[in-house]
């Protein structure tokens, strides 16, 4: 997570090389910390502009302001090295830190010494935490020219990683920005994918961090199902392990335990309104790397609102906007599964189609990726549906029907359900 100071450095960085980025929001000297960033503020509003670059503006501050920034002050501007894509986010952390900062010391004075003055104090404290800070990210051309330079001659991260085919469809991995809706008739496997790609991720991708709220399933009920697929023993035997598991087989158990708290896997098998899924995710999201998180809720259909409403299809689109916001706010990825209308039954090939989506025609609009798994097969190309046999791996097929960056696309697996691992099946 990025630190006060670096945010304080990449403000500075874009705005000697992006003067005019001081017209789009008050930047005021007071956020920042030190008399030399402080000083280095004031001086690129008095001179808006009216510099011949970085060097010039050196010598100019020198002798404004002799001895307040040495040499290494400006090489550590200069390491910034970022794009001003995201100038303002990194100017909304400098700002509000510095308002948290001046709340934090009013309250401390009102607790001290509660006079009414010190109160007014905090509350215009208050106050100023809420106001609008007039921070937008408004982006012209030229900035997304900038980005799209830098990733010319960079290496942008491919996303979090999951199955092969999948990474392919999707150009990478799962990125910022992706609402992932799975669609399902119940018992098809959909909880049990959502772990196996919960699994893919950890195991290809370092130090990523994953929230799971399961309405459904306790947690229980989802660490047996990780070790019954971390281990290949059978999902039930974890019902009364002591029993029912060989001594090599706790063996077995005990490393895989010790292989799954390495990860950053929480599970929530309590939180089912909408807004404390959302703090959750928030605070999570911001406590992971840039591109090390992702959130996965199992399933929408059974998310509450504090403000129900007796039209439910309202209240499911009111839930996926506000989830789609969501990503782009924090730039993560959120897996979001959903249950399918009995409709999809009725049709001879029993393919999942948009139409099947419970509830609302939202969970399509506001997702960027829409699939749907079913029991099926791919020949010549075509999906097939099948009755799946007991005490045989299940062949299932990922169906990407929805997908604004990339392709459309069928990702063919075996279930070993009663281990619960999906294996990528190559054709
Ligand atoms: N020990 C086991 N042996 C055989 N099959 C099992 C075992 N444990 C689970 N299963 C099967 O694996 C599948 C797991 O389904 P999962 O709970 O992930 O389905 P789902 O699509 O999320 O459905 P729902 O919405 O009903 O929960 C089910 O069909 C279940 O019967």
């Amino acid at each position: 997570m990025l630190n006060l100071r670096e945010a304080e450095l990449h403000v500075l960085y874009c705005l000697i090389r992006k003067p005019k980025l001081m017209r789009i929001a008050n930047v005021d000297s007071k956020w920042f910390a030190g008399a030399g960033l402080q000083h280095l503020i004031e001086l690129l509003h008095r001179l808006d502009g009216a510099f011949a670059g970085e060097l010039d503006l050196i010598s100019q501050f020198n002798g404004a302001y002799p001895n307040e920034m040495t040499r290494q002050d400006w090489l550590e501007i200069d390491n910034s090295a970022v794009t001003t894509a995201d100038y303002s986010g990194w100017l909304k952390m400098v700002r509000d830190d510095y308002m948290n900062q001046q709340l934090r010391q009013a309250a401390f004075h009102y607790q001290q010494t509660p006079t009414r003055q010190n109160r007014a104090a905090l509350e215009s404290a208050l106050d100023n935490t809420k106001q609008d800070d007039g921070i937008r990210s408004d982006v012209s051309l030229s900035d997304l020219a900038d980005v799209m330079d830098y990733k010319l001659d960079h290496k942008v991260d491919d996303g979090l990683q999951t199955y092969t085919g999948l990474n392919d469809l999707m150009g990478g991995g799962l990125r910022g920005g992706i609402l992932f809706t799975i669609g399902a008739r119940p018992a098809v496997g959909k909880s049990a994918f959502a772990l196996n790609l919960i699994h893919q991720l950890e195991s290809k991708n370092k130090a990523v961090l994953v929230d799971l709220f399961s309405l459904e399933m306790t947690n229980n009920e989802n660490y047996q199902r990780l070790l019954a697929m971390e281990t290949t023993l059978d999902n039930s035997k974890f019902n009364n392990p002591s029993v029912q598991l060989a001594p090599n087989e706790k063996l077995t158990v005990k490393s895989a335990m010790e292989r799954l708290k390495a990860q950053q896997l929480y599970l929530h098998d309590n939180i089912f309104f909408l807004d404390e899924i959302i703090a959750k995710i928030s605070a999570h999201a911001q406590a992971a790397a840039k591109g090390k998180y992702l959130a996965v809720i199992d399933y929408l259909q059974l998310i509450k609102t504090k403000q129900p409403n007796e039209n439910r299809t309202l209240e499911i689109s009111s839930i996926t906007r506000e989830l789609k916001l969501l990503t782009n706010e924090l730039d993560i990825p959120i897996i979001l599964l959903s249950q399918l209308n009995r409709q999809v039954e009725m049709r001879p090939n029993k393919v999942p189609n948009s139409a099947d989506l419970r509830d609302s025609g939202s969970i399509e609009q506001d997702s960027n990726i829409v699939a749907f798994l079913y029991n099926g097969y791919l020949e010549c190309g075509q999906p097939k549906s099948y009755r799946p046999k007991p005490n045989e791996p299940r062949k299932v097929i990922l169906d990407i029907q929805k997908n604004r960056a990339g392709a459309l696309g069928r990702v063919s697996f075996s279930f070993a359900a009663n281990q619960l691992k999906f294996k990528e099946v190559f054709l």
